[in-house]
């Protein structure tokens, strides 16, 4: 079992590189099953568990992927099969995002049900429904779902109820090859969206609107493998950011771009933080303390909920009370406990959390229960008094490259204790580019 050994006390300065983001990523590498010739370049491709997880999918269909210094060469010209494991499928949800691609390409998907996960129940009907909209029979069964077409799919007006970023990227994928016109109104806007919908266009096919909340999509005939750059990770650079504000550093985050992180900016800024805006990135420091704020996340461009966590972390050093709440998913305070076995002083009331600030950080034993709560307890530990660890940092593998290491680059006392499994499955995609100074 890995885990992560932080000291705290260290201000941190110095650059960080933004490596591309997951959440972009995984859709467009989904998306290259549309691609019946040519072949799929795609730049930037974070070395992630989530990214080695997608591309093991897409093998399975039969499908060639190659994977070296993040970039990724996909050839979809031929698919072997419609089917996604389950043993795949449940290592992660966003695996759930070929099923648009399929449907479209083959008239067929049989995926295994992602199912809950520990920040919500996340259902899918929203997925269904415009796959069902688009002339699509669906078969819940045992565990799978089965989605089958006769000849191609239809393009039909769909309304989200809720503005789901899967949902409008899997049904703008499948819209890519139905005969006629998708509208989607609702449909979410975050960046994410907008670089899959640039990489599809990039593919022939005809989308305009994404990033706002209609999104019209001309169905075409066939798309081909197209050459795209993976946009930076604003959650990842969000984090970053709260890590220089909490330690009182100075950090330049390269690569990030400001205009993804406005919600993310603005509160840091109404905290005090100071914040430069530069083309190639941001600079994060403090000059004076910092006083609480409150935050409520919100479909994009609302405060994500992929930085509230972080964010909390950033609320236990400020001066006076927050209030954090949660409307995205109904799970997303498990690492409020976490955080109370370092000393802060925080009470859950339903979506609100009202968190206590200057709070003497302790270091304790804890355990990142997802990924973003695990961003957010070594944050929280970088100020802690003493040595925190870490345990469940296979979450954190699924979304930030080398956290450690990056850290310790600018002058973070932190280090990863991996197992062996861990370091082999990483050597085997190339995974670390230069060898972390403590390994
Ligand atoms: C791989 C990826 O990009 N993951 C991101 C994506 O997840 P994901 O795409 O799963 O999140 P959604 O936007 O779909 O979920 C938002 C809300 O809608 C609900 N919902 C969603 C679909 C549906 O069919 N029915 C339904 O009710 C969910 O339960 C949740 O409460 O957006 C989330 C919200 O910004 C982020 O936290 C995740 O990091
Ligand atoms: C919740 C997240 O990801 P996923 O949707 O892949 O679980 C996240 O990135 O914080």
């Amino acid at each position: 079992m890995s885990k992560i050994i932080v000291r705290g006390g260290k201000k941190l300065s110095g650059r960080v590189k933004i490596h591309g983001a997951k959440n972009a990523v995984l859709p467009i590498i989904a998306a290259s099953i549309l691609g019946s010739e040519g072949i799929s370049v795609i730049h930037d491709a974070p070395p992630l568990d989530d990214v080695i997880v997608i591309n093991k999918v897409l093998e399975s269909l039969g499908i060639e992927v190659e994977y070296r210094n993040e970039t990724i060469r996909i050839s979809a010209g031929s698919i072997e099969t419609c089917e996604a494991s389950y043993e795949l499928v449940r290592k992660m949800r966003a695996s759930f995002l070929v099923m648009g691609p399929l449907l479209a390409r083959m008239g067929r998907a049989r995926i295994s049900l992602p199912g809950g996960c520990a920040i919500g129940t996340r259902p899918i009907d929203q997925h269904l429904k415009g796959f069902e909209a688009m002339g699509a029979d669906i078969e819940l069964g045992q565990g799978f779902i089965e989605a089958k077409v006769n000849g191609r799919l239809k393009g039909a007006k769909i309304y989200l109820d809720v503005a789901s970023v899967g949902a409008t990227e899997n049904i703008m994928m499948a819209a890519t090859l139905a005969k006629g016109t998708t509208i989607i109104e609702n449909a979410a806007k975050e960046p994410e969206i907008v670089d899959l919908a640039n990489y599809l266009n990039a593919m022939g096919a005809k989308i305009r609107g994404a990033g706002t909340g209609v999104i019209r999509i001309d169905g075409v005939q066939q798309l081909q493998g197209a050459v795209h750059t993976v946009i930076p990770d604003r959650i990842e650079a969000g984090t970053y950011m709260i890590a220089a504000a909490i330690t009182g550093g100075d950090l330049f985050v390269e690569g990030a771009i400001a205009d993804h992180l406005r919600p993310v900016i603005s509160k840091m800024q109404e905290m005090g933080v100071q914040i430069d805006e530069d083309e190639n990135g941001l600079r994060v420091y403090t000059e004076r303390p910092l006083r609480s704020v409150d935050v409520k996340t919100l479909p994009y461009p609302g405060f994500p909920t992929d930085m509230q966590s972080q964010m909390m972390a950033l609320l236990l050093v400020a001066d006076g009370t927050g209030l954090v709440t949660e409307t995205v998913f109904e799970n997303r305070f498990m690492h409020v406990e976490e955080f109370v076995n370092m000393n802060a002083q925080i009470k859950v009331d339903g979506r609100t959390a009202v968190v206590s600030g200057k709070a003497k950080l302790r270091a304790a034993k804890v355990c990142a229960t997802d990924l973003r709560a695990g961003a957010a307890l070594i944050l929280a530990a970088l100020v802690a008094d003493g040595e925190t660890e870490i345990t469940g940092v296979h979450h954190i593998d699924r979304g930030y490259v080398d956290i450690a290491y990056k850290l310790s680059l600018v002058g973070a006392e932190i280090q990863r204790v991996s197992d062996i499994v861990v370091q082999e499955q990483q050597e085997e995609v190339g995974l670390f580019a230069v060898q972390p100074t403590w390994a």
